[in-house]
């Protein structure tokens, strides 16, 4: 059985945002004829929540972040983000909808490699208009701002974002996905190549930003001793 705790009550909600970040109905995902569904316990993320994935490797976490970044489509049920049932979108529509509302932060970070660090964490805001009219009180200031308050130094901000260490790309990362606050983060295992002391401060970071932008983080990791500090927890489980 998938264990879903709720540790806190959402407060009244005034803004026009979605109430709901996501909602989850009867979902299932085939890669192939060949292998069993992998199926997902129903559930809803109210905005502004944070959810922690865990389960064993090959249980379909990344599956469900491509599902919810809405690069493959589910084979059963509903995927419905802010309102919006991903399936009756396009290809087309699915990628303007994850530029405007979602930002990623993956294990090898995916950042573009011939762009100064400042570049990268401002690229979301040059793909959607979205974005960049949230991106306050300019995209530049505001990349500027978090990178401040991930601790990049200012000497670092106009190098290639490929001289940077590993733990500096992964805060660069989290950056470009907190920049012009998306309703949802999606968050792969960016944590796995951290100590202990740099993950905690990560994640505190990342979800102290979060909270400031009211985004919705989903979280992969392995590391149940981070399930504390998330709203919600999913496990899931291999198919057998
Ligand atoms: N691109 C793909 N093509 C075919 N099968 C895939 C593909 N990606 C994943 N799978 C299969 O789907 C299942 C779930 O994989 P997934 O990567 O989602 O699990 P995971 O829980 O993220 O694992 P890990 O913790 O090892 O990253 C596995 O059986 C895997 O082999």
């Amino acid at each position: 059985m998938p264990d879903m705790t709720s540790k806190t009550d959402w407060p009244e909600d005034h803004s026009p945002t979605p109430r709901q970040a996501l909602h989850l109905s009867n979902l299932s995902f085939r890669w192939d004829q060949t292998q069993p569904p992998i199926s997902y316990p129903d559930m809803t993320l109210n905005s502004g929540e944070h959810l922690f994935l865990r389960g064993p490797s090959g249980s379909g976490k990344s599956t469900l972040l491509s599902l919810l970044g809405g690069l493959i489509v589910p084979a059963t049920g509903e995927l419905t983000l802010l309102g919006t049932e991903l399936s009756r979108l396009t290809n087309g529509q699915r990628d303007r909808f994850r530029a405007d509302h979602m930002g990623v932060i993956f294990q090898q970070f995916n950042l573009v490699p011939y762009l100064t660090t400042l570049d990268n964490v401002m690229l979301p805001c040059r793909l959607s208009r979205k974005r960049r009219s949230r991106a306050l009180p300019t995209p530049r200031e505001e990349a500027e701002s978090l990178l401040t308050a991930l601790g990049i130094p200012q000497s670092h901000w106009h190098r290639r974002v490929t001289g940077l260490s590993v733990g500096q790309q992964q805060r660069v990362a989290a950056a470009r996905a907190l920049t012009g606050a998306p309703e949802l983060i999606l968050a792969d295992e960016p944590t796995s190549a951290l100590d202990s002391y740099n993950r905690d401060r990560f994640i505190e970071l990342l979800l102290g930003l979060a909270a400031e932008k009211r985004s919705s983080v989903v979280f992969v990791s392995h590391d149940q001793s981070l399930a504390e500090r998330f709203d919600h927890q999913l496990a899931l489980e291999v198919a057998p």
